[in-house]
């Protein structure tokens, strides 16, 4: 295996929508539904269709839950800029409800995750079972295409469509995609995917877009504009454990729940004499283990396993042994070398880089050795021994 740089997604070859050469008919009479958040980057993508001759119906999702005790998302600003975005350009704004599916499903997910010990991403699964699950079985199945804000592309290989990465590497989403499907990647529609957010911001202002001020969400919508740790303490309340240091197996102090700490933390652990990390946790016995130091060797490792493995279009692997990929194992702008090979029931990464905080329960989400073709992903596990 070639210890190459970390690389980031090559500038050239973008096939996003406003590239695509549809011809007339098609263009016409293509019935488009555009997701519409309040955020500015949707609200771009509503304006580069309209340019180009499209009337999509506008969709606002309802997510966050309509409760009185501080944990709802305030979806009444958002729902006014979708509205005068629609009104700007003469659209259809229809508001959906999927609040108590997102509970049932993507709260429900995450909590359990949390409880046995992992690190979720409630984002990706938000993608895959509502905005491009629910959704579709409420509206979105009477639309030829459904268009979206998300900083991501398509491309077609022998026939087949594959989700791309975006041109803004540090907006790429694709690795909140990467459990969609074959029939869902098949029916979107990124406008934003050949687009610097720099770009994406200038459209907005030059356009007047409602919404070209506002500043960027922060992912998990339903905890938008709540503390993560009350939300987790609501559904599991507290139980203190001890702080133990990997080392030494010294205890060098107590936490409330392992389940308000995350690999890789390093703040909010009340300890002196610093900095700690986070770098393994005992649910089971309730033992959180930490180390010391701004480079402890403990926070990093070279290899992991996927459990669920979902291929987003197809196995492009037809033998199986290794294969030349990169990787993300979080959401950031790096897309680190490695390869990935059968393991079990499942695959093993492994890097020529050292990796920092690997989180079991997140997302490995597996692209081509150009980081170009998002192949999908599977969640994180430790490797045995
Ligand atoms: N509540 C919602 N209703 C409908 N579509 C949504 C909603 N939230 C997000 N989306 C869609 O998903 C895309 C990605 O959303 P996300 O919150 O991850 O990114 P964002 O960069 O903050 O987007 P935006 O600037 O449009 O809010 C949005 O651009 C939009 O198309």
């Amino acid at each position: 295996m070639k210890a190459t740089a970390m690389q980031r997604i090559p500038q050239t070859g973008y096939f996003t929508f406003g590239k695509v050469e549809l011809t007339l008919p098609q263009k016409y009479f293509m019935n488009l539904a555009a997701l519409i958040s309040g955020g500015v980057d949707s609200a771009v993508a509503v304006h580069l269709l309209c340019e180009q001759g499209y009337k999509p119906d506008l969709f606002y999702i309802r997510i966050g839950m309509d409760t009185d005790d501080g944990l709802s998302c305030t979806a009444e600003e958002d729902i006014e800029l979708a509205t005068a975005t629609a009104r700007k350009y003469g659209l259809k704004l229809e508001v959906v409800d999927l609040q108590q599916e997102y509970w049932d499903r993507v709260v429900a997910y995450t909590i359990d995750k949390v409880r046995q010990g992992f690190t979720p991403n409630p984002d990706v699964m938000c993608n895959k079972l509502i905005k491009f699950g629910c959704f579709e079985e409420k509206a979105g199945h009477a639309y030829d295409r459904i268009a979206t804000g998300h900083y991501a592309s398509t491309c077609e290989r022998e026939g087949k469509v594959w989700l791309a990465t975006a041109k803004d590497p540090v907006k790429d989403q694709t690795d909140f995609l990467a459990q969609i499907d074959y029939l869902q990647v098949s029916r979107l529609l990124f406008p934003l995917g050949g687009l610097m957010k720099q770009e994406v911001r200038e459209t907005a202002l030059a356009a007047r877009l409602p919404s070209a001020r506002r500043k960027d969400s922060q992912g998990i919508c339903f905890l938008g504009k709540i503390n993560y740790n009350d939300f987790i303490r609501r559904f599991l309340g507290e139980r203190p454990g001890a702080i133990v240091e990997l080392e030494s197996g010294r205890e060098i102090g107590t936490h409330k729940g392992f389940w308000f700490h995350t690999i890789g933390q390093r703040k909010g652990l009340g300890l002196s004499g610093g900095p700690w990390f986070v770098v393994d946790k005992d649910p089971e016995k309730n033992l959180l283990f930490v180390s010391r130091g701004y480079d402890t060797v403990h926070q990093y490792g070279r290899k992991f396993r996927l459990t669920d493995f979902h291929f987003i279009t197809e196995n492009p692997w037809p033998e199986a042994g290794e294969q030349e990929i990169c990787f993300k194992i979080r959401h950031t702008d790096q897309f680190l070398p490695g390869v990935i090979r059968p393991a079990g029931t499942g695959y093993e990464v492994e890097s020529p880089h050292l990796i920092q905080g690997i989180a079991p329960g997140q997302f490995g989400v597996i692209y081509d050795r150009e980081a170009r073709l998002c192949i999908g992903s599977g969640e994180i596990r430790r490797c045995p021994g």
